[in-house]
C-alpha cells in the first residue's frame, strides 16, 4: 500500500507542477479521495485489524507528507527553473511567505532590504521574481496579469483590473471606459469636483469646530470627499452616499480597504484565497461586492439622472450585462476613490512636516490665484511646476504598488538573465522609485524640486520614466489624467482656503512609519490637523 502512496504522490507532483489549481476544488477533491479511500478500506480486510478510518488517516497523511516533501525538495533543488535566482529560503518554499509579508503592509520595505542583500533579481516565491531594475518597466508592455488579479470566487464577469482569460475582453471593456475618460467627458465632471471640494472645505471647518480637541482627521475627511465625488462620477449621485454629511454607516471605506488588502496579500497565494472565499475571513470582500452591486442596481433603476454623463451611462450604452456592471462597479468604487484621496493626505503630511516646501507651494499658488475663491482651469493647474513636483514626489515615495505579471510562452530575457515562461514577475516599484540610480540626490527624502527643470543642482537625476504609480502598458491606470486633476485641484483649493498645521504632539516619523501599504493604505496613526480660514475666503454661504 505504501508503494501506491508514493506513486500517487509522485503522480500528483508531476501532474500539478507549475499549474494553478483552484484551492477550493482541490480541497473538495482531497475530501472526496479520502472518503473513497475510507470506503475502500472498509470493504477490504486490514491485515493487522486496524480500524478502517485510522488506516485511511494514516495513508492519507503519508500521501500528503510525501507530496509535500517532494515539492519542498524540488523547490530548493538545483533542478528548479529559478534555482539560480537568490532569495530567502522560506520564499523559495512557499508563496505563503509572500502573502505573509504582504499582510504586514511593509512588503515594499522588506523586498527592498532583500534586494540590497541579494541583488536586483530576487526570488520571492517558489515561482516568483522581484526585479529591481528600470528594465522591468518593459514587463508591463506585453505580459498578462498573474493569478493575484483573479476576481475572488472566480466570478468570470468581464471587468477592468481583474484578470481575464481572454485579453481581448479586457481591451473591449477598456474602450468603453475610455469614452468616459476623454477630455470632454472629464470636463463635464469639473462642476461636480468643484462642488464636492467646496463641501470638503466646509466639512473640515465644521468637523474641527465640533471636535473637543479643535482638530480634524484629514485622511478620514479626504476619504469621505473622494467617495462622494466617486458616487457622482460613477453612479450620477443616485446612491446619495453623502459621506461628508453622514459619515460611513455602511462601512464602504473600511470594507473596501480590507477587501483590497486581502486581495493584495491572499492574492499572492491564490489557492488559499479560493478556500477562504467560502468562509468569514473574507467577509469584507463579500460586503464590498454587495454594496457595489446594490449601488449599481439603484443607479440602473434610477430615472433621476444628472445633466453630466456618469461612468454607468457609458457602460449601459455599451450593453454591458448586469453581472458585469456590478463587477465593474467594484473596480470603479475602489479605483475612483482610494488612491487619490490618500495621496492628497500624504502630500499635505509631507508639506506640513517640511515647512519650507509648504511655504514654497503657497507662494506659487497665491501668485497664480490671488483670489482664493476664483475658479481654476485644468490646464492652469497642470502648468504649475511646484504643485506637480509635490504630487509626483508624494507618489514616488508613497506608491510602492505591487503589480505582478506572468512571463509568456518562450520566456523572457532581462539584463542578461533568462526568465522561464510561467514565472511571476514584478518590478520592485519602491526600490526603483527610491534608488539613487534614478532619483539623486537624497533618493529617500521628500525633495519636490527634483521634478523642476533646474532640479536639485547639476548632479540631479530624475528618471521620470520609472515612476510606476499608475503602472504601464495595456493595464495602466485609466483614471490617471482625472486623478492628477483631482489631486492638483483639491490640494490647491485646500491651500488657498486654509492655513494648516499638524497637532502639537504630532510625531512625523512615527506617522510615516505607520503608513502600511497593501495596494490600498492603512494608517496606524491618525493625521489630525487644524485649519484656519485665510483672508478673502468665504465658503460658509455656499450651499450644496
Ligand atoms: C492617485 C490616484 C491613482 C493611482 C496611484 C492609481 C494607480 C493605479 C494602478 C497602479 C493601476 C494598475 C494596477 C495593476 O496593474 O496592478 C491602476 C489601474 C486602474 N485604475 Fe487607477 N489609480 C489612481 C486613480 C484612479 C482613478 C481616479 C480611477 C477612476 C475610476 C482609477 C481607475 C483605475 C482602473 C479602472 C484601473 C484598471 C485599469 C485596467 O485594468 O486596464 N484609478 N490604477
Amino acid at each position: 500500500m505504501y508503494l501506491t502512496v508514493v506513486v500517487a504522490s509522485v503522480g500528483t507532483f508531476i501532474a500539478l507542477r507549475g499549474r494553478y489549481v483552484r484551492g477550493d476544488y482541490a480541497l473538495v477533491a482531497l475530501v472526496a479521495a479520502f472518503t473513497a479511500l475510507y470506503g475502500y478500506l472498509r470493504r477490504m480486510p486490514t491485515p493487522d485489524r486496524e480500524a478502517p478510518f485510522a488506516a485511511a488517516v494514516r495513508y492519507f497523511a503519508a500521501y500528503t507528507l510525501t507530496t509535500t516533501l517532494i515539492t519542498v525538495v524540488y523547490r530548493l533543488s538545483p533542478w528548479h527553473p529559478l534555482a539560480s535566482y537568490p532569495g530567502p529560503r522560506m520564499a523559495k518554499l512557499t508563496s505563503l511567505w509572500l502573502s505573509y509579508i504582504s499582510s504586514t503592509g511593509k512588503r515594499f520595505d522588506i523586498i527592498d532590504q532583500l534586494h540590497q542583500e541579494y541583488g536586483p533579481f530576487l526570488r520571492i516565491g517558489p515561482n516568483h521574481l522581484s526585479i529591481n531594475s528600470s528594465s522591468a518597466t518593459s514587463l508591463y508592455i506585453n505580459m498578462e496579469k498573474s493569478e493575484a488579479y483573479r476576481y475572488p470566487g472566480h466570478n468570470n464577469a468581464v471587468a477592468l483590473f481583474f484578470k481575464q482569460d481572454a485579453p481581448e475582453n479586457h481591451r473591449a471593456r477598456k474602450r468603453v471606459w475610455q469614452g468616459f475618460f476623454t477630455p470632454t467627458s472629464v470636463a463635464g465632471l469639473i462642476p461636480q469636483l468643484d462642488r464636492r471640494t467646496w463641501e470638503l472645505i466646509q466639512t473640515l471647518a465644521r468637523r474641527q469646530a465640533e471636535d473637543p480637541r479643535g482638530t480634524v482627521s484629514l485622511a478620514e475627511t479626504m476619504y469621505h470627499w473622494s467617495h462622494d465625488f466617486m458616487g457622482d462620477m460613477v453612479f450620477g449621485g443616485c446612491n446619495a452616499l453623502e459621506l461628508m454629511k453622514n459619515g460611513d454607516p455602511h462601512g464602504i471605506i473600511h470594507n473596501g480597504k480590507v477587501a483590497l488588502g486581502l486581495l493584495d496579500s491572499l492574492g499572492q497565494t491564490p489557492w488559499l484565497l479560493d478556500i477562504l472565499w467560502h468562509v468569514s475571513a473574507t467577509k469584507s470582500m463579500h460586503t464590498l461586492e454587495h454594496l457595489a452591486a446594490e449601488m449599481m442596481r439603484t443607479r440602473v433603476k434610477s430615472k433621476d439622472l444628472p445633466e453630466f454623463r456618469d461612468l454607468t451611462s457609458y457602460l449601459l450604452e455599451a450593453d454591458v450585462p448586469q453581472n458585469e456592471l456590478e463587477a465593474d462597479s467594484v473596480v470603479a468604487i475602489m479605483g475612483g476613490s482610494d488612491n487619490t484621496s490618500i495621496t492628497i493626505s500624504l502630500a499635505i503630511f509631507f508639506l506640513l512636516s517640511h515647512q519650507q516646501y509648504y511655504h514654497r507651494l503657497r507662494e506659487e499658488l497665491f501668485a497664480a490665484f490671488p483670489d482664493p475663491m476664483t475658479s481654476m482651469q485644468m490646464d492652469e493647474l497642470a502648468a504649475l511646476p511646484f504643485l506637480n513636483g509635490v504630487i509626483n514626489e508624494t507618489l514616488r515615495l508613497e506608491s510602492p504598488y505591487y503589480n505582478p505579471r506572468i512571463v509568456p510562452h518562450g520566456g523572457a530575457y532581462m539584463d542578461g538573465h533568462f526568465i522561464p515562461a510561467g514565472t511571476i514577475v514584478a518590478i520592485a516599484a519602491h526600490s526603483v522609485q527610491t534608488s539613487p540610480d534614478h532619483f539623486f540626490p537624497d533618493p529617500k527624502e521628500f525633495r519636490p524640486e527634483r521634478w523642476l527643470p533646474e532640479g536639485l543642482g547639476p548632479e540631479t537625476i530624475t528618471n521620470k520614466a520609472v515612476l510606476a504609480s499608475f503602472s504601464f502598458g495595456p493595464y495602466y491606470c485609466i483614471g490617471k489624467p482625472l486623478a492628477y486633476h483631482q489631486m492638483r485641484y483639491a490640494l490647491t483649493r485646500l491651500i488657498l482656503a486654509f492655513d494648516m498645521e499638524v497637532e502639537k504632539e504630532f510625531d512625523a516619523a512615527a506617522f510615516r512609519d505607520g503608513v502600511l501599504n497593501m495596494r490600498t493604505m492603512f494608517l496606524r496613526n491618525e493625521l489630525r490637523i487644524s485649519v484656519r480660514k485665510r483672508p478673502g475666503v468665504d465658503f460658509e454661504k455656499l450651499v450644496y
